[in-house]
């Protein structure tokens, strides 16, 4: 160590990165991975990962009550107006208000009873009756401002939920590339259920503490208005009582989320070693470790246990504080003027009320606070801009050739001509173009490999394609401009056999064909084609989480008979045959070649062999294209970039590439 090595300094230098990407990605590592593509972490990682996601998320709520408090009554007026129409905006408050007026009134009529009893003595059944009165519309006002508040707060979580699920179906892909996996769910989840079943129940009983305090205030300075001032003085004390607790409650939670992380940590590391600590006889130490972080948790969470009771303690103070107010006040008056024994028992028992449930008022307020975020969260997940997709409105295309039978949307594209006309494709506004300058034509039926080295753009050229990216210039198919394409339709026309099969949990028929556009017969063929129908027992068979319940290379089959039933004019396969047997991966190359034979197909390809046989072999390096012919004239320079490809597969895989390209060419007659 003291000899600093450039070594020792290397694992230091990795060591402050390490620590600077976990300060900095750390939600995004815990959740999952924010961009499809990255290999998958080191699974010690991800277990130590999920016992931060607590930590995490705290971080998040942090980060967000920000936002809430910064947007303030925004967040709550939003969340009413997605939950109540106008009527019930103007009902809500009357019911909420009134019922607290009547139970009020109730409290007060019977104090004017006993007054006037010990008044005058009688049996007036009118007192009895009001009384009644006021006790029977205290039960349908509360009755009714809980179902009048229980539905808003239903529908605007309905509403919610929908807005957000609408606006995430429609979120561009760097939406995806930018939001790890599990902080989506999270908003579906966690933030949901929050808004679901907690916020509700906190919400109203917030209110309704609220009402009840104001109740409770105007009765006491009805009673006797000079307690108004020491309402005023109290009152203003807890305000400050209050907002201390607030910020040392959120502080303290924080705390403990980062405490129980290491616990939580220590303990899923121990289970996943658990056969290394017993063959090492390390229990002792992984137990002193446990003890130790478990000892920290404690502290922590002592810290909020003792936190909510020292606020307890001070807000029971004051409000004995203000019931001496109150009883001295009275005896103070009594010497000047004359008090009714009924007011001084309606202010004592009133005020004895606030003792206990100003504290659970506090509580629910703070607690309430902390559920908005999650309506925050959501609420920000409702405005996620949508995919760039001008002619969503406007099914109309237009051609840069005068207009002929295919401009008609449904059978388009009819032969599947592709031209890329000085395209370029970024990822983020302010990145450089991955794609730069694409300038190329594939005419109809062509089958084109396409080649280059690990982040050259290969498949940054299907994304374009599918416009899964913004693009600048334009990308013709059949002459028309694919931005001119609702992106529904252009998606929908162009079929593709991604790197990673991608397969639902629902039947074998929903799986092929999700929108029953084909009979049953249609789909078992394409099944029988694919050498699939032994393993498929039937269209109602359920495939499982991803497609486990099928191999790799059953999986690539089945979207390949999903290409095949959709029948379209282009198929792309996106390095399609790169995890599966030599068998399967000869099936997939046969059937391609059979059922797309009339078809434009565009190959992702990293084996070359593959794509030996193409028409023509497109050869990108660093986003541009540097070889652009069929595979044989390529392979005559021996500077080329496709020439040093195959060279690099060994002597005999070159010898035999070099052949097929060569009989290919014989075939076509190059
Ligand atoms: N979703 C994305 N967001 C930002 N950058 C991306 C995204 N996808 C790809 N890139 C970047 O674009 C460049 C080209 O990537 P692309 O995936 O097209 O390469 P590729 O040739 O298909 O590589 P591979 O053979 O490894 O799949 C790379 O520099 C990559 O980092």
């Amino acid at each position: 160590m003291n000899s600093n090595s450039p070594y020792l300094q290397f694992l230091a230098k990795k060591e402050e990165e390490i620590e600077k990407e976990r300060d900095g990605k750390a939600d995004e590592d815990s959740f999952g991975h924010g961009h499809s593509r990255k290999p998958s972490t080191v699974s010690a990682k991800s277990v130590v990962s999920e016992a931060h996601m607590d930590d995490l998320h705290t971080d998040l709520e942090k980060e967000h009550e920000e936002v809430v408090l910064s947007q303030g009554i925004t967040a709550y007026n939003r969340y009413i107006l997605a939950g109540a129409n106008l009527f019930m905006r103007f009902l809500l408050p009357i019911s909420l208000i009134f019922g607290q007026v009547v139970t009020s009134a109730g409290d007060y009529w019977l104090t004017f009873w006993v007054k006037s009893r010990f008044a005058a003595p009688s049996a007036d059944y009118t007192y009895l009756y009001i009384y009644t009165g006021l006790i029977i519309g205290c039960i349908i006002f509360t009755i009714i401002r809980s179902l009048i508040y229980y539905k808003v707060c239903m529908n605007a979580s309905q509403n919610l939920h929908d807005k957000m699920f609408h606006s995430l179906l429609r979120a561009p892909m760097r939406f995806f590339d930018t939001n790890p996996s599990g902080r989506i769910l999270n908003r579906f989840s966690r933030d949901m259920g929050a808004m679901d079943e907690i916020l509700p129940r906190v919400g109203l009983e917030t209110i309704t503490i609220f009402l009840v305090m104001c109740g409770i205030l105007v009765m006491i300075a009805i009673v006797n208005y000079y307690m108004i001032i020491a309402t005023i003085v109290l009152g203003s004390l807890f305000l400050v009582l209050r907002g201390w607790y607030v910020k040392t409650a959120k502080d303290i939670k924080h705390l403990e989320g980062i405490a129980k992380s290491p616990m939580l940590s220590h303990l899923s590391a121990t289970l996943n070693g658990i056969a290394t600590i017993r063959a090492t006889k390390s229990e002792g130490v992984l137990k002193d470790g446990f003890d130790h972080h478990q000892n920290v948790h404690t502290s922590a969470w002592y810290l909020t246990l003792a936190c909510m009771g020292a606020v307890g303690l001070w807000l029971d103070v004051l409000c004995v504080l203000f019931l001496l107010c109150i009883v001295f006040g009275f005896i103070l008056m009594a010497d000047y003027f004359e008090v009714s024994d009924s007011n001084v028992g309606l202010a004592v028992s009133q005020a004895m009320i606030l003792t206990g449930m100003l504290q659970f008022g506090v509580r629910q307020s703070t607690e309430f606070i902390n559920q908005m975020t999650s309506v925050e969260r959501v609420l920000d997940y409702t405005e996620i801009k949508p995919e760039e997709d001008a002619a969503s409105d406007n099914l109309n295309m237009t051609t840069i050739a005068p207009k002929t039978d295919t401009s008609d949307s449904e059978n388009w594209p009819q032969f599947g001509r592709i031209s890329f006309n000085h395209t370029y494709l970024r990822y983020s506004p302010d990145d450089d173009p991955v794609l730069n300058d694409l300038n190329f034509e594939i005419k109809p039926g062509e089958k084109i490999g396409i080649v280059g080295r690990t982040g050259a753009g290969k498949s940054s050229i299907i994304s374009a394609l599918f416009r899964l990216a913004p693009i600048e210039g334009g990308i013709f198919i059949d002459n028309i401009d694919t931005k001119t394409v609702p992106l529904s339709n252009l998606r929908d026309k162009i079929s593709i056999i991604p790197q990673e099969p991608v397969l639902f949990s629902a039947s074998v028929r929903y799986n092929l064909d999700p929108f029953g556009n084909y009979k049953d017969s249609e789909i078992y063929s394409v099944l029988e084609e694919v050498e699939l129908k032994k393993a498929v027992p039937s269209l109602d068979f359920e495939i499982t989480a991803g497609g486990s319940n099928f191999s790799i290379g059953q999986r690539q089959l089945l979207c390949l008979a999903r290409a095949i039933l959709r029948n379209n004019k282009i198929l792309v396969l996106d390095e399609a045959t790169a995890n599966v047997d030599h068998r399967t991966d000869a099936l997939i190359q046969a059937t391609i070649r059979k059922k797309f034979a009339h078809c434009t197909v565009l190959t992702v390809a990293h084996r070359l062999n593959t794509i030996m046989d193409s028409h023509r072999i497109l050869v990108m390096a660093a986003g541009r294209i540097v070889e652009f012919d069929h595979p044989y004239v390529l392979l005559q320079n021996t500077d080329g970039f496709l020439y040093k490809m195959v060279l690099e597969t060994g002597p005999a895989m070159t010898e035999q590439l070099i052949d097929i390209a060569a009989q290919t060419c014989a075939k076509t007659k190059l």
